[in-house]
């Protein structure tokens, strides 16, 4: 059926307005407008679309439902390899990775502490501002593509505000509330619950069906640029504001320290707050800031000599609401 000039415009408004509630409220955390309007407007949109199919974008916030089956998960090959981390267990161990750093430097650094997310780690591909490929780490340089069920995890942005070619990496992760009431689903329709959000996460985006992933509520946080591409950034704290502003889902918790004594008292901070955190975290990640200085330091066969992992013990796992002990 032809449409309206005005039907047109319609659709390309709603597409538009739907994508900047859409990031609000799964990027930002800050609802523009209450489900209700979201949702008459979603089914409006619906509604044209499926009159006018020849008007549904690839990148419409309609796209985001699913439905491939694949018959099975392509190899998705790293030009750039995703390194892991070293790990420390005491402030002993810290202290000596921040003794070889500045050895090797000849000062002390600036660190940048994140949370280190204890879920799937991802890469993001953007041709022209659009996202052309998603991928597990796999073994770090073969991973598995899937782009399909990635487009499904509303976190993560279509498309980008500026045209560019761009490649991030970061955690996709399945909330402590999402974990929970999906294995007190699973419980009830009789099926294996999963032992931890991380094998939760890891299960739902390798699914073929990608109507299942999009049923899991995952959300991702993105925390380093593979190749900078066009961006102007000299450390990794830039990096981390610049990925913020180009709409991806950044972790609010990351702290610029000026001595590693101040990265303690970030990792002990943390150490008390993590079971109050709506996500799980594994440990304290510590980078050195400035790129000039990441790039003197370089990196060993599989990890980055520039960055470690503190890491905490397990937490002591909650597996149904009904242990939550809620007083
Ligand atoms: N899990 C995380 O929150 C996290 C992080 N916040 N930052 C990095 O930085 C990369 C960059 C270069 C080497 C590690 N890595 C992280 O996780 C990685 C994914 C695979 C191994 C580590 O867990």
């Amino acid at each position: 059926m032809e449409a309206t000039q005005e039907i047109i415009d319609r659709i390309a408004y709603l597409q538009a307005e739907l994508t900047k509630y859409g990031m609000a409220y799964y990027v930002k955390d800050q609802p523009l407008v209450d489900d209700a309007t979201y949702d008459a407007l979603y089914r409006e949109l619906e509604e044209l679309e499926a009159s006018y199919p020849q008007y549904q974008t690839e990148d419409s916030p309609t796209a985001r439902v699913g439905g491939i089956i694949l018959p099975g998960f392509e190899k998705a090959i790293h030009e750039i390899p995703l390194y892991s981390l070293s790990d420390v267990f005491t402030k002993e161990e810290l202290f000596a990775f921040d003794q070889r750093v500045q050895k090797t430097l000849g000062y002390e650094p600036k660190y940048v502490c994140e949370l280190k997310i204890d879920g799937l780690s991802i890469s993001l591909t953007y041709e022209a501002g659009r996202l052309v490929r998603a991928a597990t780490r796999g073994d770090g340089t073969v991973g598995e593509n899937i782009t399909e069920n990635i487009k499904t995890v509303q976190s993560v942005p279509l498309r980008l505000p500026q045209e560019i070619d761009l490649e991030v990496r970061g955690e996709c992760y399945m909330p402590k509330a999402s974990f929970l009431a999906l294995n007190q689903k699973r419980e009830e329709e009789g099926l294996e619950t999963f032992a931890n959000p991380r094998n939760a996460a890891a299960g739902s985006l390798r699914q073929l069906d990608s109507k299942i992933t999009a049923s899991r509520n995952l959300s991702t946080f993105l925390y380093t640029l593979a190749d900078f591409g066009p961006l102007q950034v000299t450390t990794q704290e830039e990096a981390l504001v610049h990925l913020g502003e180009l709409g991806f889902r950044i972790n609010p918790e990351h702290h610029v320290c000026h001595s590693i004594e101040e990265v303690w008292s970030f990792i002990e901070d943390f150490h008390d707050k993590r079971s109050e955190l709506p996500y799980e975290i594994d440990g304290i990640v510590v980078k050195v800031n400035e790129f000039a200085a990441q790039n003197s330091l370089g990196f060993t066969v599989k990890a980055p000599r520039w960055a470690t992992a503190y890491k905490f013990p397990p937490e002591e796992a909650v597996t149904t609401i009904e242990d939550i002990d809620w007083t």
